[in-house]
């Protein structure tokens, strides 16, 4: 399967189960393998024959700066759905961290998979 990428896309949203998460907004990082031909486009050279992942990445921006999750799991499954059902993806991967939510712990998330590899 072919992949298209975006790593660590920096996306503000309210995310979180304290009440400061529910107010106040974070910059999470999402990474996304995006399973799809690039078959046609790479034949075409017509971005309208592929996943356009600048698109992607302003839809996203849109959709969680506009919504509250309380976990990080929801949020993920949100985006994987999107991707599936909205950008024709076979496939998705993808990874959900916070920043700095722990001391001596870099990023904490997840990552799911959903659709047919
Ligand atoms: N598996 C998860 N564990 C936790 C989450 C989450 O989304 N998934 N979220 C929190 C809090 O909201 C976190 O921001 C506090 O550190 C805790 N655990």
């Amino acid at each position: 399967m072919d992949i298209i990428f975006i790593d660590d896309l920096r996306v503000d949203t309210l995310i979180g189960i304290y009440p400061r998460e529910k107010a106040v907004p974070q910059t999470i990082e999402i990474s996304l393998r995006i399973g799809a031909s690039t078959a046609s486009a790479g034949a075409s050279d017509d971005i309208r024959d592929t996943i356009d992942y600048a698109v992607v990445a302003e839809r996203l921006r849109a959709e969680l700066g506009a919504r509250h999750f309380n976990l990080l799991e929801k949020l993920a499954e949100y985006v994987a759905t999107l991707l599936l059902e909205d950008f024709g993806a076979q496939w998705v991967q993808v990874s959900v961290a916070k920043l700095g939510m722990m001391r001596g712990v870099r990023r904490v998330g997840v990552v799911i998979e959903r659709g047919a590899a």
